[in-house]
């Protein structure tokens, strides 16, 4: 299974809602959709620290101080594809800019275009910005690659205990 990480930074806009900065993703699994940062594990790298680090390549933001807010397994065709660690934190310096990767916006927490994401995203997205814990399930079917198979259904349990240990 493949060890992935999503990041979630969170500002406040000065009004009533949060803005989240989201990335318009431009290459690599999920080409084309909005998420958060994040990607791969490297070799010895703590989910953590591939969070930080995937965020400051894909936007140039440094983050600190990320909560662990969701661990999510994507099952394709029955058999696990992808793990995911998902955070999300208040705390970052710099501004957020294009990369090769990835291009960021950032967006109001109820305007998040979930149209535009992966077909789970609107299941556990909207409960981790709201600042809930997510420990998910999601099943695809249809042969890989994983960002061309059907979304078919999926467990979640709120209110998980994580740790933040990593
Ligand atoms: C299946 O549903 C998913 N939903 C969401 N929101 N995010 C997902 C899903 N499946 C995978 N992801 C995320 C997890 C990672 O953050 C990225 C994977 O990105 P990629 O494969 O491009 O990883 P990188 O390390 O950035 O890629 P390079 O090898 O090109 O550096 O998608």
């Amino acid at each position: 299974m493949i060890e992935t990480t999503l990041c979630f930074p969170l500002r406040d806009d000065g009004d009533d809602a949060d803005d989240v900065l989201l990335i318009e993703k431009r290459r690599g699994l999920g080409e084309g959709w909005y998420n958060g940062p994040g990607g791969k594990l490297e070799s010895g790298e703590t989910p953590r620290d591939c969070a930080v680090r995937e965020t400051r390549e894909e936007v140039g933001l440094d983050v600190r101080d990320l909560e662990k807010a969701g661990e999510l397994t994507f099952l394709l065709d029955g058999e696990g594809h992808t793990f995911c660690h998902v955070y999300r934190t208040r705390s970052f310096e710099g501004e957020p800019t294009s990369s090769e990767e990835a291009h960021p916006e950032w967006v109001p927490v109820d305007d998040v275009p979930y149209d535009r994401m992966w077909d789970d995203d609107h299941l556990w997205l909207p409960g981790v910005l709201a600042g809930n814990t997510v420990a998910g399930e999601f099943r695809f079917e249809g042969g890989k690659p994983l960002d061309e198979a059907a979304f078919v259904d999926h467990d979640l349990e709120w209110g998980v205990s994580l740790g933040n240990e990593n």
